[in-house]
């Protein structure tokens, strides 16, 4: 297989469906799911996925560019590594998604929605991990990096959002993170329906999703804003020295989460709104019907407002920053 996203992008089976080179052996899984096996004896194994949003199609380009070196043994591989691109259907409508949002559906939640497309990709998406963690032996390092493109433009362009985890995040994650050239972290505090949650709750993965620039349509991305990301990506799998991250990022943590519940949500913040804009304490960000959402902290951040999601659920995030970190990085 010369290039995974044109098969992906095609609906076809690639034939063969596996092989290998000089570097590496690979395995067409499914639609979207390639393995990428070192001959050499490893304890990394690294997932990267791309695409769970099917308009997010920078880091889907990104990742397919560093899998055709790999595929054509152009380099070698470090890591075992699963290539996932999460919604080829949506990829190919260029939509977030076609019946319901596949990052709301991990965690066996994909059970309480009706048979969609998304339903049975999420059910497939889960046992795929499972199956690669599980087939691992002294796993030593485990990493799922989802990538993502963000809706609207941002105070801080490029971001990591991590998962909710009671173990301590690896200090070597955080150094990748840095340098990927994140500029801030955003902290969940409590579960939620992610590939990215999925992976750290269910495998004790060290996970996350990033958020690399502003979602565009296939031929419309300046890829050059995604050098840091893809540099990063390639020490990861190459085995490449890691690019010295500039300035740590800043950290927040989600202090509430905006949710729709029914048609009568209002969002007051203006559509051009970016993401990590400031709110003083007392602000009416958001009611729907009966329910206020007010900025009850001296200042908080809005990540992600988004009036137009189903009902049920999340309609914006507020940060508040964690001020114990970034008072050393001043
Ligand atoms: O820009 C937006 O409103 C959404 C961008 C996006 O898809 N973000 C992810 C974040 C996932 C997380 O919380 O880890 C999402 O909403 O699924
Ligand atoms: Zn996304």
């Amino acid at each position: 297989m010369q290039d995974f996203l044109k098969h992906t992008l095609s609906g076809e089976k690639p034939y063969p469906s596996a092989g290998e080179n000089d570097q590496l052996r690979w395995q067409w899984l499914d639609e979207g799911i390639l393995e990428l096996t070192p001959h050499q004896p490893t304890r990394q194994a690294i997932v990267i996925s791309a695409g769970i949003h099917g308009n997010e199609t920078a880091p889907v380009e990104i990742l397919n560019q560093l899998v055709t070196l790999l595929l054509q043994g152009e380099k070698m591989l470090v890591p075992r590594l699963l290539v996932i691109l999460g919604n080829p259907a949506a990829l190919r409508a260029n939509k977030r998604y076609l019946r319901c949002d596949l990052n709301r559906l991990f965690g066996g939640r994909w059970q309480q929605y009706e048979d969609c497309p998304e339903a049975r990709r999420a059910w497939r998406l889960e046992q795929a991990l499972e199956t690669f963690w599980q087939a691992g032996n002294n796993v030593e390092i485990g990493w799922h990096l989802d990538l993502h493109t963000a809706i609207r433009g941002s105070y801080h362009p490029r971001f990591g959002v991590l998962p909710l985890n009671e173990r301590a995040w690896p200090e070597a994650f955080m150094q990748w993170l840095t340098a990927a050239g994140l500029e801030a972290l955003v902290f969940h505090r409590a579960p939620g329906g992610t590939f990215t949650h999925y992976s750290c709750e269910h495998f004790g993965a060290s996970s996350c999703t990033l958020e690399l620039g502003k979602a565009q349509p296939f031929g419309e991305n300046d890829l050059t804003q995604f050098s840091e990301a893809k540099q990063a990506l390639a020490s990861l799998l190459f085995g490449e020295a890691l690019p010295a991250g500039k300035h740590a990022p800043r950290r927040y943590r989600v202090s509430q989460q905006i949710t729709r519940t029914s048609n009568a949500f209002q969002l007051h913040m203006d559509t051009d709104t970016l993401n990590f804009t400031a709110f003083p304490q007392g602000t009416l960000l958001a009611e729907d019907g009966d329910t206020r959402y007010y900025v009850k902290q001296a200042r908080e951040y809005v990540l992600f407002p988004n009036p137009n999601v189903a009902p049920g659920l999340r309609a914006g995030l507020l940060l508040v920053e964690d001020n114990a970190h970034n008072d050393v990085l001043g």
